[in-house]
């Protein structure tokens, strides 16, 4: 089943916190919308699960969407999961208990789905015992049990470890290969969008700025907002390169060039004034302030200046992306 919207506003005491005039994702298929903190990303979200009020038209399958209707068919995963005073498997069974399933057939159906999502030697652990990692893996089984139509995950993997992480990553993958729903996955976070999503959306102060696949996303923001939202937070203006167009690039493909060093060939030179060395743990960020801003490198190299000197920053022609006003 397909989820949409049309002419989609969430506004508060007057103050628009999301206008989406259209929004399409297919069966089978997941947009990852992607934002900084406060870009409205929960509220969209909210929004399409008439989870919370807003104008406009909600579509399932092209239709407008009842609340009755959007209740059957959507399962979502919140931040912070609640789940029951009850053991793990009850939890993960408790969607289709809200469906109407008696309890030995609803455990039957959402055991394979803890299997899938790696805690099934936990089922008869009390829920409130759990992780927090544990937990999410639980409340993502709760929704995948119900094989909903339309997933939504708003941030599901905020507060794991990076390895308990990427574990997590693979297993839902794996398990959003078994269904066939629309997937919107609410995250700040590139590779988790990378992971999983094949379309991906920059929200930025509650608008959808840019929309596509999620490797072309990633890889060619379209305004600057976008590009520091995809980590080229290094902008190289006209004034300071002597091009027609904002250039940006990541501070990992800029790099310190020596006193004398020669430029490297293929490379854009620019310079500024050193202002700090941020330690990153096995490599340095040097913040720089150019003629025209703030620029930043990245590198691994012992580096001998010193705050307030000058530096001379290089950065291949391969690493720049060209970037609307
Ligand atoms: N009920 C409300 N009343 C007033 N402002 C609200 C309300 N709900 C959300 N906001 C504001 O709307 C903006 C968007 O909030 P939202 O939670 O959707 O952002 P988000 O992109 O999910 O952020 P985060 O990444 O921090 O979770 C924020 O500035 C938030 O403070």
């Amino acid at each position: 089943m397909s989820i949409g919207c049309r002419e989609l506003r969430v506004t508060v005491d007057g103050r628009a916190l999301v206008t989406v005039p259209a929004l399409d994702i297919a069966d089978g298929e997941t947009l990852a919308v992607l934002g900084p903190n406060g870009a409205g990303k929960s509220t969209l979200l909210r929004a399409l699960g008439h989870l919370t009020h807003a104008s406009g038209t909600v579509l399932l399958d092209g239709q407008p969407a009842t609340t009755t209707a959007l209740r059957h068919a959507v399962a979502a995963v919140l931040q912070r999961p609640v789940l029951q005073r009850a053991s793990v498997l009850d939890n993960a069974a408790a969607g289709l208990r809200l469906r109407g399933m008696g309890r030995s057939e609803a455990r039957r159906r959402a055991e394979p789905w803890l299997d899938a999502l790696g805690v099934a030697h936990l089922a008869e652990r009390h829920a409130r015992t759990l992780s927090g990692g544990e937990a999410q893996r639980v409340a993502i089984a709760r929704a995948l049990a119900v094989a909903p139509r339309v997933l939504l995950l708003d941030e599901p993997f905020s507060g794991l470890d990076a390895t308990t992480r990427t574990d997590l990553l693979a297993d839902l993958r794996a398990a959003l290969d078994r269904l066939s729903a629309a997937v919107l996955l609410v995250t700040h976070d590139r590779e988790e969008a990378h992971a999983l999503a094949q379309r991906t959306a920059l929200l930025v102060s509650g608008e959808i700025r840019q929309i596509g696949k999620t490797d072309s996303v990633l890889d060619a923001p379209a305004d600057p907002d976008c590009a520091n939202l995809l980590g080229f937070t290094t902008h190289l203006p006209p004034a300071l390169t002597g091009r027609d167009v904002l250039l940006v690039a990541r501070p990992e493909r800029c790099t310190p060039l020596g006193d004398d060093a020669p430029a490297p060939p293929d490379s854009l030179v620019f310079e500024g004034v050193l202002r700090r060395v941020v330690p990153l743990g096995g490599a340095v960020r040097l913040d720089v302030d150019t003629a025209t801003g703030p620029a930043a490198a990245v590198t691994t190299a012992d580096v001998t200046s010193t705050p307030g000197s000058r530096i001379r920053l290089a950065v291949g022609f391969t690493h720049l992306r060209a970037c609307g006003p």
